[in-house]
């Protein structure tokens, strides 16, 4: 036998295992690193996130990938030179990490990689009936597991996308797993550079939990600081936004996308919520002569308005919930200020860290949890194919020899 089938075997068979899991989301700040032990699986999965480390991307990392990030036209040997390139250097940032951890490549059983998302297109956003749901991600697997000497587990989104779903949100299945109370409905919110929730009614009814994304979080807000703030990445603490005004006209302008009139679930990206979004959207409202400290207080409540409006949605099916965020957006105050305010039922927003889960990590810990069940669990029942969660098991198992 393969000695990798043994090993997976033998690990498999473990009452817990250390996963590391990778994320490197849309707003390619880092890559983050988190260090997990995961006991059990299914239902009975429990964790303890050991260490977590974001391991910032210098600005050539950056300028690469936005120069085949989220754009329908890009030059196809930069994509196809970048894809282990990436992998490479996520595999280096994990060695960078155990190091510094005190680990060594042995101590682990697998690696998780979520890799990072350069074009996300559902069908009903490209509109083309002959082809399907699409995602891609680069930074492959093969490269991360040579480069660590871990076996890597890698490709989530496919299988996803090939059992009817539309390749996301997959936090739906991790936060089913493990953030379910029998005490209390559950909205789980996360601000990324999209925003998506997952709603876990305290049931436990697999059937019930929805899961969708919402719209921008801090994509836009994020795209338009780096352009007109140089070399800013981001609005820290709001501090810009809190300078401005809103302009009610350009806010009505940035709600009237056809995705926000969809139903629940739905998926979107930068490739949808850009700057250009943002000019059509002045255009259309004549606010082109806006200052940038305007155009961020209002795009700032965009965002706010849009994510309220999905836990509003998703309150008017439940009686009493809890919302708990993650992601970088729970850092910016304006927009958690906002939330609060156009969210009658919520009188507070605690954060993912108050049920034994770093915001920051919040994601990483996901895919950790993807493998697990890769390697120990299997497909997951939600019967919930209508909502866009189907039972599968997800990941591509790559072996480092
Ligand atoms: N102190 C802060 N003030 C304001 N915004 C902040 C702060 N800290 C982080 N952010 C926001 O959070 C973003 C990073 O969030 P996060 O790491 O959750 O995104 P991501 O994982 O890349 O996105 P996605 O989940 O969409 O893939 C930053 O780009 C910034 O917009
Ligand atoms: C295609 C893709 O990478 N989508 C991301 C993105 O970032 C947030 C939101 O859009 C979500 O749908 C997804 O990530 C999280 C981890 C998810 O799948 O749950």
């Amino acid at each position: 036998m393969n000695r990798h089938i043994e090993q997976l075997y033998r690990s498999a068979k473990k009452r817990s295992r250390l996963v590391i899991g990778l994320m490197s989301g849309t707003s390619l700040d880092g890559l983050d690193v988190a260090l997990c032990r995961i006991t059990g699986h299914g239902t009975d999965t429990q964790i303890e996130l050991l260490a977590f480390s974001t391991v910032d991307y210098d600005e050539g990392y950056k300028q690469k990938i936005k120069s085949v990030f989220a754009k329908r036209q890009v030059d196809l040997q930069q994509v196809t030179l970048l894809n282990p390139w990436v992998g490479v250097l996520h595999g280096q940032m994990v060695n960078q990490c155990l190091a510094k951890w005190n680990m060594s490549p042995t101590d682990i059983d697998a690696i998780a990689s979520h890799g990072q998302t350069i074009y996300h297109c559902p069908l009903r956003q490209h509109g083309q009936s002959e082809f399907g749901n699409a995602t891609l991600q680069i930074g492959d697997a093969d490269h991360i597991a040579v480069t660590t000497g871990i076996l890597t587990i890698g490709d989530f989104r496919q299988k996803h996308i090939a059992a009817g779903g539309e390749g996301a949100p997959l936090a739906v299945y991790g936060d089913y797993l493990f953030f379910t109370s029998k005490q209390e409905n559950r909205i789980l919110l996360n601000m990324g550079g999209i925003a998506n929730l997952t709603y876990l009614p305290c049931s436990a009814d697999a059937s019930a939990v929805f899961s969708s994304d919402i719209g921008p979080g801090n994509t836009i807000m994020d795209a338009y600081v780096q352009r007109h703030f140089t070399p800013l990445h981001y609005d820290k603490d709001s501090a810009i936004a809190c300078q401005g005004t809103v302009q009610p006209s350009l806010l009505d302008s940035l709600l009237q996308h056809a995705f926000f009139a969809l139903d629940f679930p739905k998926t979107t990206g930068p490739e949808v919520f850009n700057l250009d979004y943002l000019h059509a959207a002045q255009v259309r409202s004549s606010t082109q002569h806006l200052s940038h400290e305007d155009v961020l207080a209002t795009l700032n409540l965009f965002s706010a308005t849009t994510i309220a409006n999905a836990i509003n949605f998703a309150a008017a099916e439940l009686g009493d919930f809890c919302v708990y965020a993650s992601g970088g957006g729970i850092h910016n105050p304006l927009l958690m200020e906002h939330i609060l305010r156009l969210c009658p039922k919520v009188s507070n927003i605690q954060n993912t860290g108050t049920l034994g889960i770093d915001p920051d990590a919040k994601e990483a810990v996901l895919f950790a949890i993807l493998a697990n069940e890769c390697l120990v669990g299997g497909q997951q029942p939600f019967g919930n194919i209508e909502q866009g969660i189907p039972d599968i098991t997800m990941g591509k198992i790559s072996f480092p020899d």
